[in-house]
């Protein structure tokens, strides 16, 4: 029997996977998701997305639905093992760049039921559970997925053009296009509990990092009855010795303090190996790799899941306009050559976190003392933790950057408050735009709206037109993902930087 054809087929349907099926249906493309189980995965996991990644939501149609559910954030606080503020980082919990809170936290099973609603929003996109991806072979013109039904025992096969390998950390995606995860050194074992109450513990609202050796730990309230804990465990401790709320209580109460027992739920409880790995080659022809498939971030900065959204806000529209013929397909490598360093940044950051709540003993907490109020003067540490912005992508095809100023190509465009009311996001609406503070003449605008271009005026007085001058420039090209592509000292130069 011929197998079916479809333009993508996405391994997985996680909050990654359901991201790039979604993005994907916005540009017309039709694609198939693969996934082992039937329903979403109930483990605690992620709980803080920043305010770039909102903007991907709202891309996805979902970011009032994320509203409902979320929360946000005053920010991150390292604290000694007696609770005492040795630095404190603070996040914008109204609207930042991007238009919303820097730090939102949420239920990550809330969040998937959300995504996988929106995906069922779109007749071009199909979710089957319960199938195992077995085979994913390259073909001359395609790929060939084998898979599963696991309620049958059927087997069947697809081909499609591409493939996204959005399966998790022990991917099969990855494994068949013979990549592997590097090891970058950081391996620790940790109790990730959550729990519920009605009562108000009255804590700072922000992320409390206990920088202890003895006993590192993570307190963040997620939700409006709740609340979650991370702490370290010791070698031999599994999570089993806290099974339930009586045996994990000494370990809550420096936060819970005199709320009696009896108020407090266990809601979920799991111990995490947690790992930073990147995988050496994300890509083989037509198969890519996305989210943990392609790296694992420790969870310190809150940045593991985001970084999977990022990937397929990287890779869907360059996929889409290769596959309409409107880009090359070359540009495809640019999806690693940008997303990998920034993923291998962002590794980083998150265990210079997690040694400085972890490493060093007593000497370590003495050192802290010392250290710590200076952290944000480290650069990359400057920017994300002081002003809740990730590093611009590399250069690339598709980010043209100046060699010695960096200018803004690779960073991402604000999500400034237009003369109209409206958000950038939403004139932009997922195109390439051209920002600038001088109105194009007559036949430059043919010429950008010929391309589907959309032109967005910076006017006198506005942040889009500070954003530009502080980096040097009176126009950008900005491309769908929001990602300055170039930026130039005026509309000509910046069409020579521009190549197709
Ligand atoms: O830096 C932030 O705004 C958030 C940090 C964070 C979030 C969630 C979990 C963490 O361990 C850190």
């Amino acid at each position: 029997m011929p197998s079916a054809h479809v333009p993508v087929v996405i391994v997985g349907a996680g909050p990654t996977g359901l991201t790039a099926a979604t993005l994907l249906a916005r540009y017309g493309v039709e694609c198939l998701v693969l996934e082992r189980w039937e329903g979403v995965y109930p483990q605690p996991r992620a709980v803080h997305l920043d305010g770039e990644i909102r903007r991907i939501l709202d891309r996805l149609g979902v970011g009032d639905e994320f509203d409902a559910i979320s929360r946000p954030a005053l920010g991150l606080r390292l604290v000694d093992r007696k609770l005492r503020v040795l630095a404190e980082f603070h996040r914008n919990p109204t609207g930042g760049r991007n238009g919303y809170p820097d730090a939102n936290m949420f239920d990550q099973p809330e969040l998937e039921e959300i995504l996988r609603a929106a995906v069922k929003r779109h007749a071009d996109v199909t979710v089957r559970g319960d199938v195992e991806v077995t085979a994913v072979v390259p073909e001359t013109d395609g790929v060939r997925v084998d898979f599963t039904d696991r309620t049958t025992d059927a087997a069947e096969s697809v081909r499609a053009r591409y493939v996204l390998g959005c399966d998790g950390a022990n991917s099969l995606v990855r494994t068949s296009i013979g990549a592997s995860m590097q090891d970058l050194n950081f391996e620790q074992r940790w109790l990730v509990v959550d729990v519920a109450t009605t009562v108000e513990l009255g804590q700072w609202e922000g992320v409390h990092q206990v920088c202890d050796p003895a006993r590192a730990a993570t307190y963040m309230r997620i939700g409006k009855t709740r609340h979650r804990w991370e702490f370290r465990l010791g070698p031999g401790e599994t999570a089993d010795d806290y099974r339930d709320i009586e045996r994990l209580h000494g370990l809550i109460r420096p936060w819970t303090g005199t709320v009696p027992i009896e108020e407090l739920e266990l809601v979920r409880l799991a111990d995490y190996t947690f790992r930073a790995q990147l995988a050496d080659r994300w890509r083989a022809g037509r198969i890519f790799l996305l989210g943990d498939a392609a790296h694992l971030t420790p969870p310190f900065i809150g940045q593991g899941m985001g970084a999977g959204l990022r990937d397929a806000a990287n890779l869907t529209w360059k996929l889409a306009a290769v596959l309409a013929g409107d880009l090359p397909a070359r540009v495809l490598a640019t999806y690693e050559a940008e997303r990998k360093p920034h993923a291998r940044t962002m590794i980083r950051l998150a265990k210079a976190t997690g040694v400085a709540m972890t490493d060093g003993g007593e000497l370590g907490n003495l050192l802290r003392r010392l250290i710590t109020p200076h952290l944000h003067r480290v650069p990359g540490f400057h920017a994300l933790v002081t002003d809740g912005v990730t590093p611009p992508l590399r250069r690339s095809e598709l980010v043209v950057r100046p060699r010695l100023l960096g200018g803004r190509a690779g960073s991402l465009v604000p999500n400034a408050v237009l003369d109209e009311g409206r958000r950038y996001d939403d004139v932009a609406a997922g195109r390439y735009a051209i920002v600038t503070t001088v109105q194009p003449g007559p036949a430059q605008y043919g010429e950008i709206r010929a391309r589907g271009w959309v032109v967005v005026t910076a006017g006198p007085g506005t942040e889009l037109r500070r954003w530009l001058r502080r980096g040097g420039a009176r126009a950008a090209l900005v491309r769908p993902d929001g990602t300055v592509q170039c930026a130039a000292r005026d509309l000509t130069r910046l069409y020579t930087a521009y190549a197709p």
